[in-house]
């Protein structure tokens, strides 16, 4: 089925999230709608709610306001924060990415690294080992990895690697949207270069939708169609992201791009 260009995929609306005993909102009136094949990064400094409200529109948070809604690949609209677990579980395994910054957070680290990629096609229930095999080794060339270390621990590999193993766990099974939470921060400059040069490669070939939460303006530059920019858990400007860096509107972007401001 095709998407259809114009209809969103996922679609925020007055999204709040307070957390218990803490004097003020994370996150407050957030509205925010992502297309198909459509990359949004949301920058802020440190505090400003950006995992937060990755972390609501994930599930894994349950906001005290608001909505998060998605559209399905059977065009369906569904009500993220309605939905009982088990469907919010389905979700997140057949049309959803998640990608940490710590790597070791979102892989399994006491299986293979073919393990790894293959665990989320069995959930899918593949289960023709030849077969998970060949598309885990697959996809470790497609994320540049040599797949003669199919059967090496995630250990074994250096952070910049594991890195790349986490993103073909997550893409091996064709999601729709990936959430990426940091995908970048703490590995060398170069190895971080070359990490957005493939996905941004990946995101394009696969005509993924992304949310990628970054405190690295560089990252929503070569990432992102369009740029949110968070300041005290409010969205407070948003647009393309070259409009937003280049000609920011709000004085709070204007310190952060000016660098006055550390994000
Ligand atoms: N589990 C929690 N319990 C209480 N307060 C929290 C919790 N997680 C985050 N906060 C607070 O919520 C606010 C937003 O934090 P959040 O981590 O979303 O910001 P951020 O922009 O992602 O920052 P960073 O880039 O440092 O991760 C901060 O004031 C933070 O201290």
């Amino acid at each position: 089925m095709n998407d259809d260009r114009d209809e969103p995929l996922l679609r925020v609306q007055g999204l709040g999230h307070r957390f218990p005993g803490a004097a003020e909102a994370a996150v407050r009136e957030v509205d925010l709608t992502l297309h198909p094949g459509e990359v949004v990064a949301i920058v802020g400094e440190s505090g400003s709610g950006k995992s937060t409200l990755l972390d609501c529109i994930a599930g894994r948070l349950v906001p005290q306001q608001g909505e998060v809604r998605y559209r399905t690949r059977a065009s369906q609209w569904v009500d993220v924060h309605a939905m009982p677990e088990r469907q919010r579980r389905e979700l997140a395994r057949t049309e959803w990415g998640h990608v940490v910054q710590h790597a070791h957070e979102g892989l399994r680290m006491r299986v293979s690294a073919g393990a790894n990629i293959g665990e989320r096609l069995m959930a899918l229930g593949r289960r023709h080992h030849g077969q998970l095999r060949a598309q885990a080794g697959d996809w470790m060339r497609r994320v540049e990895l040599d797949d003669g270390r199919i059967d090496d621990l995630p250990g074994a590999f250096s952070g910049g690697m594991r890195q790349r193993l986490q993103i073909a766990r997550n893409l091996v099974t064709h999601p729709r949207l990936v959430l990426m939470d940091e995908p970048t921060t703490g590995l060398d400059v170069s190895v971080q270069a070359r990490l957005l040069d493939l996905l941004r490669l990946l995101v394009s070939r696969l005509h993924l939708s992304a949310l990628v939460v970054t405190h690295d303006l560089g990252v929503a530059r070569l990432l992102a169609h369009r740029t949110v920019v968070m300041q005290h858990g409010r969205i407070v400007e948003q647009g393309l992201t070259d409009r937003v860096l280049d000609d920011p509107r709000h004085p709070y972007t204007q310190l952060l791009v000016s660098s006055v401001v550390t994000p």
